[in-house]
C-alpha cells in the first residue's frame, strides 16, 4: 500500500494467493514531478507542505480488490484525485472508473509495470502466473528507484507450529498453503532487500479484514463478510466454519489507517520491517451473537468446508501486536460491537436504497 511522499517511494505490492489463484494488490508511489528540494527520508507528511503539483504519485495495482478502492479513496482525500492511480487486470465497475485515474496494470509484467513507473503508459504483457515472480518485479523495481514499498502479509503467514494463542511476530513459520508459503517468502525478501540493498521495506500482518463495499473474495475469513450481507438480505447465514473457530480480525478502516501510518513513521522507530497488527479475535458463534442483538431473528446453520476449516485450524486464534504499538503507536478503534453496528449501518442502508430504487 502506498505511502507517499517527497521523495520516491513504492508502497506496496501484496500477492496474495488465496488457497486457489492468484490475487496481487501493489501499489507503487512515486513523485512525478521532481522538486528541487530533497525532503528528508523520514519527514512527516504533516511537517513538508506540499504544493499541488509536489503531491506524489501513487499507483495501486490489483486495486479491484477488497482493500485498493477503499485505500483509493482514503490517498485521493490526502493527496488529489488525479495523483492516485488505480489499476487491475479487471475491468473496473463503472462508478469506480469514474471516480478518478484507472489503468489496466499486471504486475507479473515487468516491463508493463517499469513503464508505469516511469510515466509512461506501457502495453499489457503476457501476466506470468506465478505469483512469487511479482513480488520480484516489484522489489527489483522499488530498488532501482529508491522507492518504499509496502507489502501485506496475512495471518496466513504461520502454520500449524507456529504459537496460535498468541502468535508472536517472531516465532517458527510454516504455512501449509501456497498463499501463506508466498507471503512468508514475501516478507523474508523484502527484509534481504532492505537489509542487503537498503530497501525501505515495509510490512503488516493483516488479520481477516472486514468491509462492507466490497463481496468477499473467497478467502477463509470471508464468512464474517458474508454474514452481514445474507443477515440484511435473507435473514440466514450459513457458515462454513465451525462455530468456535477463533480467528484475528479486522475493520477495513484500522487496516488501511495502520497501513498509512507504518508507511509514515519515521524509519528509526522500527525495530522491525514485518509486523502483526491486531484488533479483534473471534469466533463464529460470537460474531452470530452479536449480530443478533441488532436482527434477533438471524437463523445461522453451518455447513462445514473442510479445506477452509483445515486452514483456519492452522492459523493464530490471537495476534500479539505489542511491537506495532511500542514501535509506531498503532492503535485498533473498532472492536466486535462496533465493527457489527458499522457493517449493518452500512449494509442496512445500502439495501434500503436498493429497495427504493
Ligand atoms: N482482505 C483480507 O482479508 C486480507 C487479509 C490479509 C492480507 N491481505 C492481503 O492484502 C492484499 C490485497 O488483498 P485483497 O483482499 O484486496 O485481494 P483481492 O483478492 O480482493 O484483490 C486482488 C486483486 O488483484 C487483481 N490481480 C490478479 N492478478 C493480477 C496481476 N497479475 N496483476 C495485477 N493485479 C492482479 C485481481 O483482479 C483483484 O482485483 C493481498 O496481498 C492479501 O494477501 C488481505
Ligand atoms: C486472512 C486473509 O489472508 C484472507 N482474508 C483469507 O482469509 O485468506
Amino acid at each position: 500500500m502506498p505511502v507517499v511522499r517527497a521523495l520516491n517511494r513504492v508502497v506496496r505490492q501484496a500477492l496474495a494467493a488465496p488457497p486457489c489463484g492468484y490475487q496481487p494488490l501493489a501499489v507503487a508511489v512515486r513523485n512525478i514531478s521532481f522538486s528541487p528540494r530533497q525532503v528528508t527520508s523520514d519527514a512527516s507528511f504533516h511537517s513538508v507542505s506540499f504544493s499541488e503539483t509536489d503531491h506524489p504519485k501513487v499507483l495501486i495495482t490489483g486495486g479491484l480488490g477488497q482493500l485498493g478502492v477503499g485505500l483509493a479513496k482514503l490517498l485521493r482525500k490526502r493527496f488529489g484525485k488525479n495523483n492516485v492511480i488505480l489499476s487491475d487486470i479487471r475491468k473496473p465497475p463503472s462508478n469506480v472508473f469514474h471516480s478518478g485515474p484507472f489503468i489496466y496494470s499486471d504486475i507479473l509484467d515487468y516491463k508493463n509495470l517499469r513503464e508505469i513507473v516511469r510515466g509512461g503508459g506501457g502495453e499489457r504483457a503476457l501476466a506470468r502466473a506465478v505469483n512469487i515472480t511479482g513480488l520480484h518485479n516489484i522489489l527489483d523495481i522499488a530498488a532501482e528507484h529508491g522507492l518504499r514499498l509496502f507489502v501485506p502479509s496475512t495471518i496466513g503467514a504461520f502454520g500449524p507450529t507456529s504459537p496460535r494463542n498468541p502468535t508472536p511476530d517472531l516465532c517458527v513459520q510454516r504455512p501449509r498453503t501456497i498463499y501463506g508459503v508466498s507471503k512468508v517468502h514475501a516478507e523474508l525478501m523484502g527484509e534481504y532487500y532492505h537489509h542487503r540493498y537498503g530497501l525501505d521495506f515495509r510490512c503488516l500482518r493483516y488479520p481477516g479484514i472486514i468491509s462492507a463495499d466490497s463481496q468477499p473474495g473467497g478467502g477463509t475469513t470471508d464468512y464474517a463478510v458474508q454474514i452481514f450481507h445474507d443477515a440484511v438480505k435473507t435473514g440466514k447465514f450459513e457458515c462454513n466454519l465451525k462455530p468456535d473457530t477463533r480467528l484475528p480480525m479486522m475493520y477495513i478502516d484500522d487496516c488501511l489507517r495502520a497501513t498509512l501510518e507504518v508507511m509514515e513513521a519515521p524509519a528509526d522507530t522500527l525495530s522491525m520491517r514485518t509486523y502483526n497488527i491486531n484488533a479483534m479475535s473471534f469466533t463464529p458463534e460470537e460474531l452470530a451473537r452479536e449480530v443478533q442483538r441488532q436482527l434477533p431473528d438471524l437463523q445461522i446453520t453451518y455447513d462445514i468446508d473442510h479445506v477452509r476449516q483445515a486452514i483456519a485450524d492452522s492459523w493464530p486464534m490471537n495476534f500479539d501486536d505489542d511491537n506495532a504499538r511500542r514501535d509506531w503507536g498503532w492503535k485498533h478503534e473498532y472492536d466486535l460491537p462496533e465493527l457489527v453496528q458499522t457493517m449493518l449501518n452500512f449494509i442496512g442502508a445500502e439495501s434500503r436504497v436498493a429497495q427504493a430504487s
